[in-house]
């Protein structure tokens, strides 16, 4: 029986239930066994292998011998009856790979919190790391003209279609350290471990890892600028936009020695022909696997998603000597507009006709306006920003999603009319700019009932039972899929996180919950040997 989720699109933070953090301490106490047994291994090996010599240096080794193997035998019996699952390879599905998800998290260009946007030197940074890691995978890699990295297997006498799998090395400001970055791991852990039992090489088609250099936007608010470069949607035009400090993304490729330009950007892109289809692996940040007990989910959808920035002009002046009546300020005529935007998109269907003008939407798109739509102003700056001055100028975002495309345009539509009205009302002038736009996508079914299968495969595997379900969900959060949609067909497989808390140091995913991601994409990536 599956469940499908897919009304669910809002993040309400639910009571952590205690049940998995109780499993996560039993998880430590098991590891140290499993660590005293490892190493009680390791001793009797060297023994073993030594015994002469050991024999030979100190005369009375096997009294010396027989000491250390009583000390040895009860831990590795005991270890072994706690039932190691070497071939679930705990080593380097979750001790590794969450050992690599806190080094990553670390590489941040901010004192105190996780940051690390596009190209910065905490970017350059963790590029090199991920690559290392990429090659203790035993993968071939490289970085493209937009500053992703590769990391590529291509198998003996391998079809041509690549199995492309990937996420994002950026992060928002005061980041989580798990939003990409797990799926980066996650790939490049299942891929070692088909590395370090020999089967890499026999994959039927190659497979290559992309760790995305800008996925969340921060620095230029466009978004997907690396994945959008490998699907042939990225505009050139993008390549001339400027950060706050006015350097453009091409100028920024230079400084890192990276010289892409309007002619050889085409370059970056995959031939559809070439490739076999993505997936991505990425946290839920959602609130859903957690409140129905369940690790693992694939993804039937995400949600478009549009971004917007609004300059509001006003009249700049004294803070003392200006009459409130003659006043023209942006700052509160943003502040009205921004009130506006929250009461448009709590209760859409009072502002949306199904048969109104230009812009107008069918009775779906205003239900289902209603089930998933989110606007969020998450930046705003003034200027001149002194307390004793009115300010003369006032930017604020806009970001809008929604599973309904028709719906996001009918939104923007009747946010312009509602933001010129106040405007005028208000004698300042106000300007409506798109950053970023991506439509609503689906995932491809048949990827996902491979993924489906491979989450129950794992999940079995791990716990030795049925698991009850594995969801399918709606994604409210981008991700480069969707950019990739637009070269080859997608899946998506979501992992459990803590309060459905993301874009946050909160953020947070347990131990066993990285181990069954990895070991759901080696159970995929098995189906193609
Ligand atoms: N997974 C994400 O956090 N993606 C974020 N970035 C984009 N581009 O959507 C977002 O804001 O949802
Ligand atoms: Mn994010
Ligand atoms: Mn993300």
């Amino acid at each position: 029986m599956t469940n499908d989720y897919t009304h669910t699109m809002t993040n309400i933070v639910f009571e952590v239930d205690g049940l998995p953090f109780e499993r996560e301490r039993e998880r430590e106490r098991e590891r140290e066994i499993e660590f005293i047994s490892w190493l009680a291994h390791e001793f009797a090996a060297i023994a073993m292998k030594t015994q002469s010599s050991i024999h030979y240096l100190c005369k009375s080794s096997s009294f010396l011998f027989s000491i250390l193997l009583l000390i040895i035998s009860p831990i590795s019996t005991a270890a072994s009856s706690h039932g190691l699952k070497n071939d679930l390879f705990p080593e380097i599905l979750r001790d590794e790979a969450v050992a690599r998800l806190y080094e990553l998290g670390k590489i941040s260009d901010a004192d105190g919190y996780l940051e690390r946007t596009f190209l910065s030197p905490a970017s350059i940074r963790a590029m090199n790391l991920i690559r290392k890691w990429m090659e203790d995978a035993g993968l071939t890699t490289w970085v493209d003209g937009l500053g992703n990295v590769h990391g590529r297997v291509e198998p003996p006498n391998a079809n041509k279609k690549a199995l492309l799998i990937g996420s994002h090395m950026d992060t928002v400001v005061d980041a989580g350290m798990f939003d990409g970055a797990l799926g980066i791991i996650s790939a490049i852990s299942a891929l070692k471990v088909l590395n370090v039992t020999g089967r890499l090489r026999h994959l039927k088609h190659p497979v290559e890892v992309i760790a995305f250099s800008d996925e969340e936007g921060v620095r230029f608010q466009s978004t997907f600028l690396g994945s959008a470069a490998i699907a042939g949607v990225l505009p050139v035009s993008t390549l001339q936009v400027p950060d706050k400090s006015g350097l453009t993304v091409q100028n920024v490729l230079k400084e890192n020695s990276i010289d892409t330009t309007e002619e050889n950007l085409s370059l970056l892109k995959y031939e559809p022909e070439s490739v076999l289809g993505y997936v991505e692996v990425h946290i839920e940040q959602g609130p859903v696997l957690e409140s129905v007990g369940l690790p693992l989910a694939v993804v039937k959808g995400i949600a478009g998603q549009t971004r917007l920035k609004v300059t509001v002009r006003g009249s700049q002046g004294h803070a003392g000597t200006v009459p409130m009546s003659m006043r023209q300020d942006p700052l509160v005529a943003a502040a009205e507009l921004i009130v506006s935007l929250e009461t448009l998109c709590k209760n859409p269907q009072d502002f949306i006709s199904n048969d109104g003008p230009d812009g107008n939407c069918n009775a779906m798109s205003v239900k289902s306006l209603s089930g998933s739509l989110v606007c969020t102003v998450g930046e705003i700056s003034t200027w001149p920003s002194a307390s004793n001055v009115i300010p003369g100028q006032v930017v604020f975002t806009v970001d809008i999603r929604t599973i309904d495309d028709v719906g996001r345009e009918a939104i923007i539509y009747e946010l312009s009319n509602q933001m010129h009205s106040l405007c005028d009302r208000r004698s300042v002038s106000c300007l409506m700019e798109r950053k970023h736009d991506a439509n609503a996508v689906s995932c491809d079914g048949g990827l996902n009932s491979q993924l489906k299968t491979a989450a129950y495969a794992a999940l079995k595997r791990m716990t030795g039972e049925d698991i009850g379900d594995v969801p399918v969900l709606m994604s409210g959060a981008g991700h480069d899929a969707m950019a990739m949609s637009h070269l080859t067909k997608i899946g998506m497989l979501f992992v459990r996180c803590r309060g459905g808390i993301s874009h946050s140091p909160e953020e947070h995913v347990l131990e066993d919950d990285v181990w069954a991601a990895g070991l759901a994409i080696q159970a995929f990536l098995e189906t193609n040997l």
